[in-house]
């Protein structure tokens, strides 16, 4: 419900009309109940699209959320304008005195390149071993998920034969846990990606449990045991069109991209994507800040 964002942030005029609650300096939450503070490490490229899905993801609960986005001073963002993230974003040092209740870190398209390849790889992982005292509970999504698995648990990422790209069914496999407890039987989740982290390695480590799973898709979410760290290897957060931008990106770089999976009704990519993950993705993100962050982190941060 209200999401508190800074003035302007082109993200509020898309989702206020689709009467999502946005507050902003003008017109700020309320005090009487402490909102949640989320820091969202924004790795992906066309960052405006990504903070709309985020925001979008985050709205649908009634607590209060306020939003801090951060940019990594390792790397120069060619695709997203820099007035664009002087105003809006914030960078490590400016936050780093501070404590978070949630944080996310988003996908980007790095993964066919060694961890330690990328340029922000070192900041990052300064970023990830903060969290560990500093964040209550952290959300890491697709090559952010992978990221952090090696990071904290050492689990290695393997390329694929093909590029996974498509909308998958997956098995929930324990409902026990609050995460996934509320949702149907199999979920469906967007995936769009080289590779992948996989089942042999992460059962090496008891702590981690393997929430949701595909035979075609192969892991969805992954949990640490205290609930701190969520891996989610999907984008529930994608807009019905986002596949089909990366789909059209690639056939018009002559890659010769296959048709998303179970994207387009009968597959022809001339039709409108059919939505099926949406109310998923919300009750994915509305347990996580409600079970793992709001339950749970302190009064005063
Ligand atoms: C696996 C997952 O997590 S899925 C998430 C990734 N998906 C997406 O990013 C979808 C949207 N992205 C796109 O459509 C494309 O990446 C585009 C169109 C924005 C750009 O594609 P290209 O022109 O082929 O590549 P380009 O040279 O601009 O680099 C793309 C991005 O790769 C990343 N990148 C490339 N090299 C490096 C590097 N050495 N270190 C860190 N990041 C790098 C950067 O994020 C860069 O974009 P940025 O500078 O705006 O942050
Ligand atoms: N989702 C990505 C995969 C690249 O890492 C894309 O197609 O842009």
């Amino acid at each position: 419900m209200p999401i508190k964002v800074q003035k302007d942030l082109p993200a509020k005029a898309i989702l206020e009309t689709e009467n999502i609650f946005i507050m902003d300096e003008d017109r700020a939450l309320s005090q009487d109940i402490r909102p949640l503070e989320i820091l969202i490490i924004n790795l992906m490229p066309i960052k405006e699209e990504t903070e709309t899905q985020l925001l979008r993801a985050l709205s649908n609960t009634p607590l209060q959320v306020d939003c801090t986005f951060l940019m990594l001073e390792s790397h120069t963002s060619k695709n997203t304008s820099a007035s664009h993230l002087n105003k809006f974003y914030v960078f490590f040092d400016e936050v780093r005195e501070k404590k978070f209740d949630g944080m996310i870190i988003t996908g980007a398209p790095v993964e066919n390149m060694e961890f330690e390849e990328v340029n922000y790889w070192e900041e990052l992982t300064k970023i990830m071993e903060w969290s560990k005292t500093n964040v209550t509970s952290s959300l890491h999504i697709c090559w952010g998920a992978q990221a952090g698995l090696y990071y904290h648990y050492g689990v290695p990422k393997y390329k694929r034969d093909t590029k996974l790209s498509g909308i998958y069914r997956h098995r929930v496999l324990d409902r026990k846990v609050p995460l996934v407890r509320s949702l149907d039987d199999y979920v469906m989740a967007p995936h769009s990606r080289y590779t992948e982290v996989r089942r042999a390695d992460i059962e090496k480590h008891q702590e981690l449990k393997i929430l949701a799973e595909s035979k075609e898709a192969g892991i969805l979410m992954v949990m640490s045991e205290d609930g701190k760290q969520v891996f989610i290897q999907g984008h529930p957060e994608y807009d019905r069109m986002t596949l089909n931008g990366e789909y059209h990106r690639d056939l018009d770089k002559g890659l010769n991209p296959e048709i998303p999976c179970n994207y387009y009704e009968d597959d022809d990519p001339d039709t409108m994507p059919v939505l099926c993950w949406r109310n998923a993705a919300n009750t994915i993100y509305g347990n996580w800040l409600n079970y793992y962050v709001y339950q749970v982190t302190p009064y005063e941060l």
